[in-house]
């Protein structure tokens, strides 16, 4: 699905992506985790078009997307929701998803242009509605988006980048600002999503509790390098995972 083949990636001195290869199998559930400034993000970037690779190559379902701009990234096929909510505070709900699948179906590639159309037909109120029912919000359909709470900002934010129709979804940061509970509930709802979507998803996460109950493989990441990559147990117990990131006694405490 996805294939990473050495990129490489500086910011002057700072080397954030450095010689990075990894394959994503289509329909796998993945983090990417590591130290605060390892690299995550710039990963993200650099899939999603944001930023271009100094070196290395990126191929998405076999078409090389390595120089692409973030809106041709989307239309093949790759969606983001932000580790800062990018929604529409204005906009209820369901007008929030409306507008998504409005940009979608008109291939406009912009949000903002798709409150230009009038009225909603009766295709995207079909979809609308399927969003809110896959996000298990309909009961906030009419809520206006800067009054939900903040895990179902986040929720509602995943819901944007789902409108147009991702068979890769990155997820930066899904649990952020929330508490123990509201986190756990959060990414049951996207592990539901992925099961019932069929969709491939990774995810950067802070929570390792969550990161190890839910990744079906971890990458780690370290000054920008791929550490380690595996199962959540080969993960746990990799000696240099523990000393560059996770600390002893976390094999124990997991156990
Ligand atoms: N646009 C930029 N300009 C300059 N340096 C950058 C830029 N983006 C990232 N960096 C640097 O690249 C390195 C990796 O940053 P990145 O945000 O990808 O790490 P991260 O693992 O996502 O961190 P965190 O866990 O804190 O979100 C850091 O040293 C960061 O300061």
């Amino acid at each position: 699905m996805l294939t990473m083949t050495n990129v490489t990636k500086a910011f002057g001195g700072v080397v954030a992506t450095n010689d990075f290869s990894a394959h994503f199998t289509r329909g796998s559930l993945s983090a990417i985790i590591g130290p605060n400034g390892a690299g995550k993000t710039t990963l993200f970037n650099l899939i999603s078009g944001k930023l271009k690779a100094d070196a290395g190559s990126i191929v998405f379902d076999g078409k090389d997307i390595t120089r692409l701009s973030p809106k041709a990234i989307v239309r093949c096929g790759i969606g983001r929701a932000f580790q800062v909510s990018s929604i529409f505070p204005t906009l209820t709900v369901a007008e929030s998803l409306a507008a998504a699948v409005m940009a979608h179906q008109g291939q406009m590639g912009s949000l903002a242009t798709s409150f230009a159309t009038p009225r909603p037909t009766s295709s995207i109120k079909q979809r609308t509605a399927e969003l809110l029912e896959m996000l298990g919000m309909e009961s906030r359909a009419y809520t206006l988006a800067r009054h939900l709470p903040h895990g179902d900002q986040k929720l509602l934010d995943i819901g944007l980048a789902l409108a147009l129709e991702p068979r890769l979804l990155l997820l930066d940061e899904p649990t952020a600002g929330m508490g123990p509970e509201e986190r756990l509930l959060m990414m049951e709802r996207v592990h539901h999503l992925w099961q019932r979507e069929n969709i491939t998803i990774i995810f950067i996460e802070h929570d390792m509790d969550i990161v190890f109950a839910r990744a079906q493989t971890i990458r780690v990441l370290y000054y920008g390098a791929l550490l380690a990559q595996g199962t959540p147990d080969y993960i746990r117990n990799h000696q240099g995972v523990i000393d560059a990131y996770l600390g002893t006694g976390f094999g124990e405490a997991e156990a």
